[in-house]
């Protein structure tokens, strides 16, 4: 959590000049309000705004104890004159919370976000779906979220939308299998809120109760389901601005304007943050603070998006929480089959096994018959209401089979689940006969995307990486198997002067997050992730998915290669098989029915790939050598702050000698001016133009081949002289005829206008 720091003084002397009220509270009583962030301070900030929180009416008391100064937190009574008044417009209350001792919560960024009441008056402004979206007509959405769409320019619904929505509208629980980036999200994203925009709410000031459990697999695609749904609230509340006519107004280029014209200034934000949203969302995921998204949890939240792992630890000791998942409206489970893979198996048993009817769950299980005891307070009817919502771009056939046929009877007693189809089938449906909707592609293989392989020894896969990313620069998701590989490749590429950042699971959640955004925002820069990043990220322009390592499964070959090709754009996917690889490739592909031949090769271009042979070997070099340099460093230093901080003195054999003292600064001048004279030799070989064979800088109108007119056509390649620009597709060596491709069952959707 951050705070606007010039505004923390004004907040103070405001505050200082009010009595302090009896009674010390703990910076989590405090009474906590998000303030909507404009979109400029979106996860890529620079500073790193991940979510802001204001609390009004707090004085902060330092006291000296014996562990040192201790912040303490007075709350000021009502009858004071409120210190965010409107006279304070703008402002943001900075308490010295900065001082308290809650290092972990400043890094939480659990999403959720608040619209303001206006929206809820928009409610009653009518909405001319028949000239603004005729293609959403008879869909009966929530107003609200009509204007959502329209704003967003989802002209039509996908496939999978069209076919989903009216059945989970209608009550019904629906398995939605459909390829990767169809718009699951909103599949049952919309409906779920439909439902939730529609309903009578009581009191505002009572607390909410949980209606819908989404579970997904990983904490990025947690944050990005809660932000998507959050999005569908928020343009309607920006959209709620003065000028609300301009939703009704029929203009082109209408969205871009509005979301400009319309962006919230400080004061509104305020305002904002001030009314309770119609229909809240929050993701609770691991790496952030537990502390924080329990104060979440207890203010009450509508749609929870989880990860099974953090959602149970907190449901270990959150018996309300517990119960309200008993009594959930809607249970969504997004990318099931790689939950089960995440390891969070368990976990998810035994969320799963709250939401059972009493007549299906687990007696013999004391610890869920503990969970159980006393909490059914809700009317059975409630619950007998539950739908049940799968979605996942890979699922397989038997199991859909499975999940339709499946005997109503009572589930075994005796064990737990032990595979994704046992628990699936565990799922306690309401709906008698769920609609399965397979949409799924042949192979699955999306329409607009191409593959590509290149063939080489495992020891050349960087300079075949590096030769990719310069001869077709875009944006490039780069999978690798280990973490290790990550952490090679980094420094390798920045020595490169490729933009590359990293993600993978040891990194931490707001790093993780932070680097997303990052490659979100650069045009010509790589990911290089490990399969955290396969399933369900929505980066909409990803440009390349390069498998540096075979993936270990069709599936998550599927899921990464989803990563680019979203809604119907062109994408491109790359497989780099070394000679050992194959035979892996080979059962990959024939597990999706296909054959390693139909993924054609990709040309290349040995002369240049040579030129980048000796820049990426003197990369290493230089790695290597600053590597050395770093680990001599710190195991000195290591050794030597131990025993001062033990008052030891060091044993000949640690200390150095006279002789190697007197060694030492000769050796590091030694290894640092070697550092220094790679450094230059990779500057000078960096700076050299990349030539394609027979082509001249100089006289660009003779050579063997003038680049002249290219030139002029603005067909040249920016980087590698010689060379035409074109997309990685288009330069592909023809592969074997594939065998047609069943027909896409709806094709009236033609992804985003352009
Ligand atoms: N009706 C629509 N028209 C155009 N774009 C849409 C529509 N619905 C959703 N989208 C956009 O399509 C993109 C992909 O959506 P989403 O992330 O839900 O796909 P997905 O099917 O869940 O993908 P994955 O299987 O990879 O998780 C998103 O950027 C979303 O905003």
């Amino acid at each position: 959590m951050e705070y606007p720091i010039n505004k923390r003084k004004a907040k103070q002397s405001n505050l200082s000049k009010k009595r302090p009220k009896l009674g010390h509270s703990n910076v989590d009583t405090l009474p906590w309000k998000t303030v909507s962030r404009s979109k400029e301070a979106w996860l890529g900030a620079e500073d790193g705004i991940l979510e802001l929180e204001e609390v009004e009416g707090v004085d902060v008391v330092y006291e000296e104890t014996e562990g040192g100064r201790v912040a303490k937190f007075n709350i000021a009574n009502d009858g004071d004159k409120h210190p965010n008044s409107e006279e304070d417009q703008g402002e943001a209350v900075a308490p010295e919370a900065n001082a308290r001792n809650d290092e972990a919560e400043a890094q939480s960024d659990e999403l959720e976000q608040e619209i303001e009441p206006e929206a809820q008056a928009l409610e009653c402004l009518p909405f001319d779906t028949a000239n603004l979206l005729p293609a959403w007509q008879s869909y009966p959405l929530h107003t609200q979220l009509l204007r959502s769409i329209y704003a967003q320019t989802f002209t039509a619904p996908t496939p999978i939308q069209s076919r989903a929505i009216p059945l989970a509208l209608s009550g019904r629980d629906v398995v939605g299998v459909a390829e990767t980036g169809s718009g699951k999200t909103l599949a049952y994203g919309l409906p779920i809120l439909h439902h939730l925009l529609s309903r009578v709410r009581g009191s505002p000031k009572s607390k909410r109760t949980l209606k819908a459990l989404i579970l997904c697999p990983t904490r990025e695609l947690a944050v990005q389901v809660s932000s998507h749904l959050n999005a569908c609230l928020n343009e309607v509340s920006l959209d709620a601005t003065p000028s609300s006519e301009s939703v009704l107004d029929n203009g082109k280029g209408k969205s871009k304007k509005k979301r400009e014209a319309s962006e919230p200034g400080p004061s509104q934000a305020k305002s904002k943050a001030r009314s309770p949203p119609p229909v809240s969302v929050a993701a609770i995921v691991g790496g952030m603070s537990a502390q924080k998204q329990r104060r979440i949890l207890d203010r009450g939240v509508d749609i929870l998006v989880a990860t099974p792992g953090r959602l149970w630890d907190i449901l270990e000791e959150d018996d309300t929480l517990a119960r309200e998942i008993k009594n959930l409206r809607f249970l969504v489970l997004d990318e099931a089959d790689r939950m089960v893979q995440a390891g969070h198996f368990a976990e998810l048993d035994h969320i799963l096994r709250l939401t059972l009817r009493s007549s299906q769950q687990e007696d013999t299980d004391p610890e869920f018959k503990e969970l159980r005891k006393g909490k059914d307070v809700e009317s059975p009817a409630e619950k007998e209401h539950m739908q049940t919502f799968v979605f996942s771009a890979t699922m397989s056939k038997d199991l859909q089979r499975n999940l339709k046929i499946r005997k109503r009877s009572k589930p075994a007693k005796t064990k737990p689940a032990s595979t994704l189809d046992d628990l699936l089938l565990r799922l306690d449906f309401r709906d008698p006969e769920p609609e399965v909707i397979d949409l799924s592609p042949e192979g699955g293989v999306v329409s607009t995307l191409k593959e590509g392989k290149i063939e080489c020894l495992s020891a050349d896969k960087d300079v075949y990486l590096y030769y990719f990313l310069l001869r077709y620069p875009g944006r490039s998701l780069v999978f690798l198997s280990s973490i290790d590989g990550i952490r090679r490749l980094m420094p390798l590429m920045e020595l490169l002067n490729v933009k590359a950042f990293p993600l993978h699971s040891q990194l931490e959640q707001r790093q993780r997050l932070k680097n997303l955004d990052r490659f979100k925002s650069t045009q010509n820069s790589i990911l290089l992730a490990t399969d955290v990043a396969a399933r369900g990220l929505d980066v909409p322009a990803v440009d390349h998915v390069i498998h540096y390592q075979i993936p270990r499964s069709a599936d998550v070959y599927v899921h990464r290669n989803g990563r680019t090709a979203r809604a119907m754009r062109k994408g491109f996917s790359m497989l780099m098989c070394a000679p050992d690889e194959r035979r892996m490739v080979r059962a990959l592909l024939g597990s999706l029915g296909r054959d390693e031949s139909e993924i054609s090769d990709m040309m290349v271009d040995l002369h240049m790939l040579d030129k980048l042979k000796a820049r990426v070997q003197v990369a290493k070099q230089v790695d290597k050598a600053q590597h050395k340099v770093k680990k001599e460093n710190y195991e000195k230093n290591w050794i030597k702050e131990a025993a001062e901080a033990m008052e030891i003195q060091l044993d000949s054999d640690f200390a150095p000698s006279d002789d190697e003292d007197a060694d030492v600064p000769t050796k590091k001048r030694k290894d640092s001016a070697k550092v220094g004279a790679l450094k230059a030799e990779l500057k000078r070989l960096l700076a050299q133009p990349l030539l394609a064979k027979g082509i001249s800088a100089k006289y660009i109108t003779s050579g063997s081949r003038p680049i002249v007119d290219d030139m002029l056509a603005h067909n040249h390649h920016e980087t590698m002289l010689g060379v035409m620009k074109g997309d990685a597709a288009d330069e592909l060596v023809t592969a074997k005829k594939k065998k047609p491709k069943k027909q896409v069952v709806h094709d009236e959707w033609n992804g985003f206008e352009a």
